[in-house]
């Protein structure tokens, strides 16, 4: 099943709630949810009470994307706040079974995401315990950047992984993803498709439905 999950990193925060409804009722089947640090990655974004607060007005699937040192430290907050999927950077931890058993424990879906340098081999000896594998398709960090063109062989040799292994981890791409590239993305073997300026610069519910549209047309 291919997943839409709308970045509210490009989302006007003023009127978020509003934005959350229109990318849900347009069919968006997830809400990512980017957390940065200031360490981790050079910029920061926003964490536990902005979530909860939109929590509160939609029960959308929450994909939380964790760029933050360390994330082992927050992970019951994050769940406690809303998040349904927990992602966090292979970069970032000394011990990722451990975060991964910890996030399943508080009934979450686990993921891992690999910055554009990690070798998707990293991740092998954690295949088999995630729900999903985010390969990222530009330097974490920044909403508005153009897709690394390397990416799509990272993304088909993450699909070979998965499927040599008869799994069913998702895979998951995020970063300068539009309806004119998502066909060389899911022709590469993503099936969950983050976009954050592609949604939210002007008419929220047609770019939703532009993106479908391309899902759609990919299925043919
Ligand atoms: O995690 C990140 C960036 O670090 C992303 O989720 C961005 O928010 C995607 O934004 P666009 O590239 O689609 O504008
Ligand atoms: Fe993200």
């Amino acid at each position: 099943m291919l997943i839409l999950s709308p970045s509210i990193l490009a989302a006007d925060f003023s009127v978020l709630g509003k934005q959350i409804k229109e990318v849900q009722e347009a069919g968006a089947q997830y809400l990512h949810v980017d957390v940065m640090d200031g360490s981790f990655v050079p910029s920061i974004s926003f964490g536990m009470p902005l979530i909860s607060s939109i929590r509160g007005t939609s029960d959308i699937i929450f994909d939380v994307h964790l760029m933050i040192a360390s994330p082992e430290r927050y992970i019951e907050e994050f769940a406690k706040c809303g998040a349904d999927i927990i992602t966090f950077h292979l970069e970032a931890v000394r011990d990722p079974g451990v975060v991964i058993d910890k996030i399943h424990a508080l009934g979450k879906k686990a993921g891992i995401s690999i910055k554009p340098a990690t070798p998707i081999e990293a991740v092998l000896p954690y295949l088999g315990e995630l729900d999903m594998l985010l390969v990222m398709t530009v330097e974490p960090g920044f909403g508005g950047q153009a897709y690394i063109p390397e990416s799509t062989e990272r993304i088909r040799q993450a699909r070979k992984f998965v499927e040599e292994r008869g799994l069913s981890t998702d895979i998951q791409v995020d970063g300068g993803i539009t309806a004119d590239n998502v066909h060389v993305v899911l022709e590469a073997g993503a099936n969950v498709i983050v976009a954050g300026s592609a949604i939210f610069r002007g008419d929220i519910g047609q770019n939703v439905k532009d993106m479908l549209k391309s899902f759609e047309a990919f299925q043919k």
